[in-house]
C-alpha cells in the first residue's frame, strides 16, 4: 500500500536492498520497493534510497536514473555504494575503477559529528562490499567521511542528496541504523509503520489467493516451513503439509521433524525418497546442477504426493530470493539457485500456483512472527538447514560414502556445542566434506584420506556473517572425536571466512 510520505528505494540489484526496506520499517516508518525505471510510479515520497548494485557505473548495461524527475520530488535522497557512485557522476563527477577491493569490514571516520552522523563514533565498523570508488568530486560535493585510508565513503552535494560507499543496512555496520535514521530525520513528517496491520494484510492476502483450493505445503521442521504450516492453519486452508527425506538430511533429522510436528499438533506425512534423489545426483559435480536437480525433484515429489492439490506453499524467505535472482526485473546477479527458486517453481508462479507468504521477510522477522503464533522456543531456535540438505556441504559430487562421514562428524560437532551451551550463541553450525585427500599417519600406517571443515558462523538475517570465535576447548574435543571415530578423515579444519566474499555453505 502505497502512503503519502513514504519512503521509497529503488533496487539497483544489491543483494542487500530488501534489507534497506526492512531497516525503514523497524525506524516506525513505511517503505517501498521499486525498480528505477519505474520512477514516475512512486506517487510523493517524503524520502527517497538509492540501492548499492553488481554492476560498475561504466558498464554499458549499467542501470540508469531519471535524474531530472528525481530531483524534482524535492526531498531527502541517499544513495547507498552503487546509489552513491551514480549521484556522483550525475553531479558531475566521477567513478574509477579501483585495484583496491574492499570486502567486509572498514573503518568509517566521520568530519563532523552533525547530520547523518550526529552520536556517531569517531571510528565505527561499517561494511563494505565494492571494487569502484567515487573519483572526481563535483562543485557542490562536501566529504563527510572517510575510510582508513582516507578516501571519501561519505558525500553531500547540494543541501539534500547524500552518498555512502558501505551499507548501513546490513548488522556489521555497527551504527549502521543510527546513520539511516540520521538520514531520515532530515525529511519532512514520514509515514509511520505498523507490524500489526502487517500481519492482518499476511492473512487477508492468504485466504483471498487461495480460497478453497487443496494446498500442498512442504514442511522440513525448519523455521520457516514451521511458521508457514502454522500460518496455513490459523488462516483456515486446506492444506497437506509433506516431509521430503530426500536422503540428505542429517542424522536422526526424520524423527526429530516427525516428533516436533507432533508436539504442536500439526498433521504431516512423510515421502521417503532417498533413492531417487541420490541416484539423479550420481556423478554430478557441479554446484548448479545439483542444486537444479534438487529442486525440480522437490515439484515433482510434492505434486506426486497430493495429486488433486491446486497450490503449492513455501516457506521462501527474502535471501532464497534475492540470492536466486529470481524476480524477473531484478538486476541482481545470479549468486546460487535456491531449490525453492528452480525454473519449475517460477513457471508455476506464472500460474499463480505458488503460495510465499513469507517472501519479504528475513529469518529474525519469521521468529519473531512464529512467536506470536506460539510455536516453542526450541523449535524456533534450530539452526537453519538447506532445503538441498547435505548436498550443498559436499562439494563435488554426493555418494552415501560421503554422506555418511558429513552425518557423522556434522553430529560429533554439534553434540560438542550443545554441551558446551554454545548451540544457541551461533547462527548456525555445521561440517562440510573437503573432498581433497591428504597424506597422514595413522596407528603407524600412511592415510591418504579428506579432509572436513567446521564452520560456524552469526548473522541475523543469513545476508551477511562473521565466523565466531568457538573456545579452543570445543574445537580440540570435536577435532580429537572426528580422528578418532570417523573414517576416512584424516584433518579438521576451521573456517575463518566472513560473509561476504564467503558465503555460508559451501558447495
Ligand atoms: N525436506 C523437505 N521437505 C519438504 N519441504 C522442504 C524440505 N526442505 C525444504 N523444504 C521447503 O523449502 C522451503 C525453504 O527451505 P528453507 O530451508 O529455506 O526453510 P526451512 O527449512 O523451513 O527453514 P530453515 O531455514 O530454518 O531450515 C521450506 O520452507 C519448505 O517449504
Ligand atoms: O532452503 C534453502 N535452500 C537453499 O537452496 C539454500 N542455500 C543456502 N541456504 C541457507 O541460506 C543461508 C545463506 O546461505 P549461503 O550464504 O550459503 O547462501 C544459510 O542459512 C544456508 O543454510 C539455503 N536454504
Ligand atoms: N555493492 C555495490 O553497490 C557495488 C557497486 C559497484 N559494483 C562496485 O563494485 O563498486
Ligand atoms: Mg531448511
Amino acid at each position: 500500500m502505497q502512503e503519502k510520505n513514504h519512503v521509497a528505494v529503488l533496487d539497483f540489484g544489491s543483494q542487500y536492498t530488501q534489507l534497506i526496506v526492512r531497516r525503514v520499517r523497524e525506524l516506525g516508518y513505511a517503505a517501498m520497493l521499486y525498480q528505477p525505471e519505474d520512477i514516475a510510479e512512486i506517487g510523493e515520497p517524503g524520502a527517497i534510497i538509492l540501492s548499492g548494485g553488481p554492476k560498475s557505473t561504466s558498464d554499458e548495461d549499467a542501470p540508469d536514473i531519471d535524474f531530472e524527475k528525481l530531483k524534482s520530488f524535492d526531498v531527502p535522497v541517499l544513495g547507498v555504494c552503487y546509489g552513491m557512485q551514480l549521484l556522483n557522476i550525475k553531479f558531475g563527477g566521477s567513478v574509477k575503477s579501483s585495484n583496491r577491493r574492499e570486502y567486509g569490514p572498514a573503518m568509517l571516520k566521520p568530519n563532523d559529528n552533525v547530520g547523518l552522523y550526529e552520536g556517531i563514533s569517531h571510528e565505527s565498523q561499517v561494511w563494505m562490499s565494492h571494487s569502484d570508488t567515487v573519483n572526481e568530486l563535483p562543485e557542490n560535493a562536501t566529504v563527510l567521511a572517510a575510510n582508513q585510508n582516507g578516501t571519501p565513503v561519505s558525500l553531500k552535494w547540494g543541501d539534500t542528496f547524500y552518498g555512502i560507499q558501505f551499507h548501513p543496512e546490513v548488522t556489521h555496520s555497527h551504527e549502521g541504523n543510527r546513520i539511516l535514521h540520521n538520514f531520515l530525520l532530515t525529511a519532512g513528517e514520514l509515514a509511520p509503520f505498523h507490524i500489526e496491520d502487517f500481519k492482518r494484510e499476511m492473512i487477508a492476502g492468504i485466504k483471498e489467493k487461495v480460497g478453497d483450493k487443496q494446498v500442498v505445503c512442504g514442511v522440513s521442521g525448519g523455521v520457516d516451513s514451521t511458521v508457514l504450516a502454522v500460518l496455513l492453519k490459523e488462516a483456515g486452508v486446506n492444506m497437506r503439509a509433506i516431509f521430503v527425506d530426500h536422503g540428505l538430511l542429517r542424522k536422526d533429522e526424520g524423527d526429530e521433524v516427525r516428533s516436533n510436528f507432533h508436539r504442536m499438533g500439526v498433521e504431516i506425512e512423510t515421502i521417503e525418497c532417498s533413492g531417487l534423489f541420490l541416484s539423479e545426483l550420481e556423478g554430478e559435480g557441479d554446484p548448479e546442477t545439483k542444486r537444479k536437480i534438487i529442486g525440480n525433484l522437490f515439484v515433482d515429489v510434492f505434486w506426486e504426493a497430493v495429486g488433486d492439490a491446486q497450490m503449492l506453499a513455501q516457506g521462501t524467505l527474502y535471501p532464497d530470493v534475492i540470492e536466486s535472482a529470481s524476480n524477473e526485473k531484478s538486476k541482481a546477479s545470479v549468486i546460487k539457485t535456491h531449490h525453492n527458486r528452480v525454473q519449475r517453481i517460477l513457471d508455476l508462479q506464472e500460474q499463480g500456483k505458488v503460495l510465499e507468504p513469507l517472501a519479504e521477510l528475513f529469518k529474525d522477522e519469521v521468529r519473531e512472527l512464529g512467536a506470536s503464533l506460539g510455536i516453542p522456543a526450541d523449535i524456533l531456535n534450530r539452526h537453519p538447514f538447506p532445503g538441498p540438505g547435505l548436498a550443498v556441504r559436499c562439494p563435488g559430487v554426493v555418494d552415501e560414502k560421503r554422506l555418511r562421514i558429513i552425518r557423522e562428524c556434522d553430529n560429533i560437532f554439534i553434540s560438542r556445542l550443545k554441551d558446551h551451551g554454545w548451540y544457541d550463541k551461533v547462527w548456525q553450525a555445521y561440517a562440510c566434506l573437503v573432498p581433497v585427500k591428504t597424506v597422514g599417519v595413522k596407528g603407524d600406517e600412511r592415510s591418504y584420506e579428506w579432509a572436513i571443515n567446521l564452520r560456524a558462523v552469526v548473522s541475523e538475517d543469513a545476508m551477511t556473517a562473521d565466523w565466531v570465535e568457538l573456545p579452543y576447548q570445543i574445537l580440540r574435543e570435536t577435532s580429537h572425536r572426528i580422528l578418532n571415530e570417523v573414517d576416512g578423515i584424516n584433518r579438521v579444519l576451521y573456517d575463518v571466512s566472513t560473509k561476504p566474499p564467503a558465503s555460508i555453505e559451501w558447495e
